[in-house]
């Protein structure tokens, strides 16, 4: 983690009751377990009495922002939501077999007349750009718009931004019709900010293939310029940009939220990125963009966990990451650890 401790405020989860936290704030550490942390009351719904008045007055409320997560869970688990996906030839399989495992349902195509009608029964749309075809450049703008015009929820995973013309007309196109949601590794995110003009092209990298080439924290000021961007754009002013890593950001262009967890063997099957985008559009037929984007990173962060501790590589990986996205419970999801900044 950088920056200064003291602007953070950090709450861990694992605790017995998850959604009514002690809520702490460091005070001279970075480290979570310091014993130099103050507690600052037992709700964030009490900023004023923190001693060092961070977010006095502020939009802070973890208590209910995990109860909306924990009802999102709650809510595809109960309801099966449709989110339909058009995305890449990869990781198709994984996306769908992610959204079933967390409780929805799954639908893909390529076809435009085809995708726009059945927005009317989707909850939201998932669109990836990791895998394309010549008919695209003309195709997912045209959904996007159809989209946008309808008001219709998506999130997009600007998978490789940066790299080719015909990936680059298509991202740049999304601009006049955004996403609800962008999620994307480190690269991705930095790259679509740039081609969109939210930040100066000194402040991007260099492109980067489907990894990232960048740490998530150099995603921050990107990622919150181009949530504000999407939240302008959109009907109810409310948007969300996740960046994936070792250390997930969440942002809704206001609060930056870090979500620690997961394991390293995410980046050594294909397809982890792809189908966190897939979950993401799943719980976002149910709920809000800033509450999906964090129910699915954390859902992810704890699943990869379980999925490690039973794993002997990649291919035994994947399958119990699908379970572990079965069995998590909604308490176990929202009660994750989130630093806020
Ligand atoms: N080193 C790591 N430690 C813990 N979790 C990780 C690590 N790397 C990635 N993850 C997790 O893996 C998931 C996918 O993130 P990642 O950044 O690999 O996406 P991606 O690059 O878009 O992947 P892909 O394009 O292969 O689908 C996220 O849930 C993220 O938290
Ligand atoms: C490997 C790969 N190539 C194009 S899309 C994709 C899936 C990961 O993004
Ligand atoms: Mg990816």
């Amino acid at each position: 983690m950088q920056g200064d401790p003291r602007q953070r405020r950090v709450e861990n989860g694992f605790a017995p009751d998850p959604l009514n936290l002690l809520v702490k704030t460091i005070v001279g550490s970075s480290d979570m377990s310091d014993d130099s942390h103050v507690h600052c009351g037992t709700s964030i719904h009490q900023p004023a009495e923190c001693a060092d008045g961070q977010h006095q007055g502020g939009p802070l409320d973890l208590t209910s922002l995990r109860e909306s997560v924990a009802q999102a869970v709650r809510d595809v688990k109960s309801k099966t939501p449709l989110a339909q996906s058009f995305t890449n030839f990869v990781t198709i399989n994984l996306v769908a077999n992610a959204q079933l495992a967390a409780g929805g349902t799954a639908a893909m195509s390529f076809l435009p007349d085809d995708v726009i009608d059945t927005a009317a029964i989707s909850g939201a749309d998932y669109i990836n750009v990791g895998t394309l075809l010549p008919f695209y450049k003309d195709a997912l703008p045209q959904i996007a718009r159809a989209f946008h015009k309808n008001g219709h929820r998506w999130v997009l995973d600007p998978v490789a931004a940066g790299i080719g013309k015909t990936r680059t007309e298509i991202l740049r196109a999304f601009r006049a019709a955004p996403p609800t949601v962008v999620r994307g590794n480190a690269s991705e995110i930095i790259a679509l900010a740039t081609m969109w003009g939210l930040i100066s092209p000194d402040e991007a990298s260099r492109p980067a293939g489907v990894e990232s080439v960048d740490d998530v924290d150099a995603a921050v000021g990107p990622a919150k310029k181009l949530a504000q961007f999407l939240a302008d754009a959109a009907p109810e002013h409310q948007a969300a940009v996740a960046v994936s890593g070792a250390v997930d950001l969440v942002t809704d262009g206001v609060q930056v939220y870090r979500l620690p967890g997961g394991s390293a063997l995410m980046a050594k099957i294909t397809g982890a990125g792809c189908s966190l985008g897939g979950v993401t559009a799943t719980y976002l037929a149910v709920a809000e963009p800033l509450t999906a984007a964090l129910a699915a990173s954390l859902l992810y962060n704890r699943a990869g966990e379980i999925a490690e501790a039973k794993a002997e590589g990649p291919g035994s990986f994947q399958v119990h990451l699908l379970d572990a996205l079965w069995n998590l419970t909604p308490e176990q999801v929202a009660g994750s650890p989130i630093t806020v900044e």
